[in-house]
């Protein structure tokens, strides 16, 4: 870096690994118990005074300097929901961050432009400075790529497009960002892309000023901004552009390393590299390499990149992507499908998960003709239609069965939901909803406990008094998990199958006969316990709390009349029915895998709205949610007992005698261990 830069406080971001989380660290802290705030104004004429309430909504995101929550406008109708990044005051004691702050509003809210979060509203109380933004209901780029690992060239072709419309808007507008980069690529109404936060934006001042801040967020930061001689001017944008394509396509910025100065180093020598073991285009590679050239003015400009062979026929593309594409890849349309598009047909059955390509197809068929007439006024939840306005409530809303209900009108509209069932993309592109399963388990709770495979090779025991012991696929250590049910986290010890300690011998021993059972092919199983699908699931995890690799293991299970529930420590739920069929909830991700009586194994994004489901996975579903409430009103103790109601699926009984060699799907069991009060917000089913 030169001295100037190194000299100079860089106005730094974090790294975007860093960025969006919930936590607390690093903001200041501020009266969030506040649930109502109030906006006070004077009327200038009669002196009244006005007071605008509001009231704050979920956390949606922390940054550097502010919380971003969720706030309705209560004097509206219809009530107005935005995003207000909330700015204590106590962070504002420094001069240089009062001018921030105030470029930063200057600059936003200027600009109107449909690829740009709109700035609202501004107002201040004693404590803090209140932004209200366009609420932008699906998060950034940034948990998109966590969620996606990375996206495909087509996707990404329809990403470019929307924020090269916004740089052009800005560039026109005189207006540096200077802080591009995909956590800052936000997801507005309709999947539409918008850039925000303006708090590095400049604006330049006459033809030909250069910039000498030294600022960015060191992964997408520009060679010519380290280097500090001859300062800097628009082309750092593109230059960010040229990281973010690469990080979308590839999974991680191309210059990422794990100290900020050798990032800085890599990015001034513009050292880096594609990896072999991900193909990209010849055409990827060759737009990302005439965007990242050290000379600024050799760099690709905005026009220049819209005639790169990379973005060519792109004006044919959908301007936004579906809200599919949150969790699985969005494909082209297929010729057919548009064809098919343009003949207008209206097909009644629209659920997903239905099984077969042909009702694929025609569900295709019928979205993409209604969604033309849906996606103009979406309906809300009540049926009532509502318009695109950002101000509308409803419309920005990030309501999940809304989503799911748009997202299988819009993914439809556009191209072809990825449910074709035969397809390489389904088993190999999509993310890895579940890698990890249990394909077979013996019940030997009258006695000892439930024994269990993974699919990874991992053997496992549940005892009945809740210690767990897993032992690793090839059988060279095993861990063993203590009880303390009361505690979140259960205190595990290593060791290896010929060195354990004396009082586990029992329990080991135990371990070697489940082990011997399941693997000589004995036990319940499901239909993935032959499968061959794609995955190479891992049989390791690191642990957050000691950052050691462990082995997956089952963290609590419960037993129905009609299927076995599985909670793996991952949160990932799997149910099981005694037909052979399986829900695999992941809440985290918000993908529900079914595997349906034919062994097909499908991934959907998950929703409340069970309805958008296929009457099969619906019913199961519903099955589902059902032993999960059972089992949270279990942990409650003032709740009736739940022996009392005959409703219920989960009925606390005593053990029933069952063997090794004699598995009954029919005996109702509960493990006690349900009971624990401080687990059951683990079985909530988002
Ligand atoms: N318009 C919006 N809609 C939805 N969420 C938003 C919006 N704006 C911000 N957020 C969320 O709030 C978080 C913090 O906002 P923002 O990044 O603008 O704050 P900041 O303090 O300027 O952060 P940074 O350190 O990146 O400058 C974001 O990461 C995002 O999760």
């Amino acid at each position: 870096m030169s001295q100037q830069a190194a000299q100079q406080q860089p106005q730094q971001k974090q790294s975007e690994q860093g960025q969006n989380n919930n936590n607390d660290q690093g903001v200041a802290n501020y009266p969030t118990e506040q649930k109502i705030i109030e906006e006070k104004t004077e009327n200038k004429v009669t002196g009244e005074k006005i007071i605008k309430k509001y009231s704050r909504g979920k956390l949606l995101g922390s940054g550097g300097f502010a919380k971003c929550y969720e706030v309705i406008a209560l004097d509206t109708d219809p009530k107005a929901i935005f995003a207000a990044k909330i700015i204590p005051k106590s962070t504002l004691t420094k001069s240089r961050q009062r001018v921030k702050l105030i470029s930063e509003i200057k600059i936003h809210k200027s600009l109107h432009h449909k690829n740009i979060v709109q700035f609202e509203h501004v107002f201040e109380d004693h404590d803090n400075v209140y932004i209200l933004l366009e609420l932008c209901p699906y998060q950034t780029l940034n948990e998109l790529i966590k969620r996606r690992k990375r996206i495909t060239e087509y996707e990404t072709q329809i990403y470019v497009m929307q924020i090269v419309n916004a740089l052009k808007y800005l560039h026109q507008n005189k207006i540096i960002h200077r802080d591009l980069k995909l956590g800052n690529l936000f997801l507005g109404d309709n999947m539409t892309l918008k850039i925000g936060d303006f708090g590095l934006a400049t604006k330049i001042e006459y033809e030909g000023e250069k910039k000498k801040t030294v600022c960015g967020t060191p992964n997408y930061i520009a060679p010519e901004i380290l280097e500090g001689k001859d300062g800097h001017s628009y082309e750092v944008d593109m230059w960010s552009l040229g990281v973010i394509i690469y990080t979308l396509l590839i999974g991680k910025p191309p210059f990422e390393t794990k100290d900020v100065r050798t990032t800085y180093k890599r990015i001034k020598m513009n050292n880096y590299c594609f990896p072999e073991q991900i193909q990209i285009s010849d055409n990827a590679k060759s737009i990302i390499t005439s965007i990242l050239n050290l000379n600024p003015q050799k760099r690709l400009t905005l026009d220049e990149l819209l005639e790169h062979p990379f973005m060519q026929g792109t004006a044919l593309n959908p301007e936004n992507l579906p809200i599919s594409s949150l969790v699985v890849p969005f494909q082209k349309p297929k010729k057919e499908a548009l064809k098919e598009k343009s003949n207008n047909q209206i097909v009644q059955d629209q659920k997903i998960g239905s099984g077969s390509l042909a009702s694929t197809q025609s569900q295709m068929n019928m979205a993409a003709t209604q969604s033309g007439l849906q996606l103009n006024g979406t309906k809300d939840l009540n049926g009532n239609m509502r318009s695109q306005s950002n101000k509308n409530l409803g419309s920005n809303q990030m309501d999940q069965a809304n989503l799911l209900k748009m997202q299988s009108m819009q993914t439809l509209k556009h191209g072809q939901f990825n449910s074709d069932l035969n397809s390489e993309n389904i088993l190999v592109n999509t993310p890895p909803a579940s890698e990890i399963w249990v394909t077979q388990w013996v019940d030997y709770s009258n006695k000892y406990g439930l024994g269990y495979a993974l699919n990874n090779g991992t053997i496992g025991v549940f005892f009945n008094d809740f210690t767990k012991i897993v032992i690793d696929p090839e059988g060279q250590y095993i861990e063993y998990y203590e009880k303390q049910p009361e505690e979140k986290y259960q205190k595990s010890i290593t060791f290896t199958p010929d060195n354990y300690p004396q009082e586990l011998k029992k329990k080991v021993t135990l371990l070697e006969h489940f082990r011997s059972y399941l693997q000589g092919d004995h036990g319940s199983n499901n239909q993935n316990a032959n499968n061959n699908y794609d995955v190479n699931p891992p049989s390791t995890f690191l642990d957050n709390q000691t950052g050691k690799k462990m082995l997956y293991y089952v963290k609590k299970w419960v037993k129905t009349k009609n299927a076995i529930l599985f909670r793996l420590q991952n949160k990932i739920v799997q149910v099981s029915f005694s037909d052979k069929t399986e829900i695999i909830l992941n809440s985290i991700m918000k993908i529900v895998t079914f595997n349906n009586k034919q062994g097909i194994r499908q991934n959907y994004p998950l929703t409340p709205d069970l309805k958008m489901y296929s009457p099969e996975m619906e019913k199961r579903l519903k099955y589902t949610k059902q032993i999960l409430t059972d089992i949270l009103k279990q942990s409650q103790p003032s709740q009736n007992n739940i022996n009392n109601n005959p409703q219920n699926n989960t009925q606390r009984q005593p053990m029933q005698p069952s063997s090794l060699s004699n598995q009954n799907n029919q005996n109702i069991n509960t493990n006690g261990e349900l009971l624990n009060n401080s687990q059951k917000q683990n079985f909530v089913l988002k």
